[in-house]
């Protein structure tokens, strides 16, 4: 009964903590979103070797989020960061319309890790202020968003540059994580 009592006592008043894990190719835009999230400033980046991992308080929610270094030989380094992963999000460079296949393709093999299986998946379609940019449903089309199979998934136009939509995607997985 203890027990039972201090499980439930923690899941309506302590703050949890919740892991993000941010992915996608190299330059899409996953650094920036992470330290515009964070301090609602557009940083400088480089080439993330690695990751940056950041706390993030939202909505009384504190999110643990690791951004990932997307370059094509740090990508099967992303499967170390899977464990205990409660949302993905993966960041789409919306102009990067000749990689948009590769994307498609680390995102799909992604998905099928067991680790993942019961993580929900933001797709962020990134650098709308960007003309020629493509649109969040095209985008979603070209990944075939729709073939992924018992999976909670949205896709979000934004603008890390102009701050648009980033908290409009995190509150998709608010009301994921508070629904689960
Ligand atoms: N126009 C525009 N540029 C952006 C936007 N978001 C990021 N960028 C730029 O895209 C470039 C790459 O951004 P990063 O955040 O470093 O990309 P990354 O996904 O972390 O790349 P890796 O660390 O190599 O995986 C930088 O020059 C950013 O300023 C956006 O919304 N619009
Ligand atoms: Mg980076």
């Amino acid at each position: 009964m203890g027990v039972l009592f201090s499980s439930l006592w923690n899941k309506l008043f302590s703050k949890a903590e919740v892991k993000i894990i941010i992915v996608g190719l190299d330059n899409a835009g996953k650094t920036t979103i992470l330290y515009k999230l964070l301090m609602d400033q557009v940083v400088t980046t480089t080439p993330t070797i690695g990751s940056n991992v950041e706390q993030v308080e939202y909505k009384n929610i504190k999110f643990v989020m690791w951004d990932i270094g997307g370059q094509e030989s740090l990508r099967t380094s992303w499967k170390t960061y899977y464990v205990d992963t409660k949302a993905v999000i993966m960041v789409i460079d919306s102009t990067d319309v000749n990689r948009l296949h590769i994307a498609k393709k680390e995102l799909h093999q992604m998905m099928e890790s067991d680790q993942l299986q019961n993580a929900s998946l933001l797709v962020f379609a990134n650098k709308q202020d960007v003309k020629g940019a493509l649109s969040a449903a095209k985008i979603s089309d070209t990944l075939s968003l729709t073939s992924l199979k018992d999976r909670q998934w949205h896709i979000q136009a934004c603008s890390a540059l102009a701050g648009d939509g980033l908290f409009e995607g995190l509150d998709w997985v608010v009301l994921q994580i508070s629904g689960a």
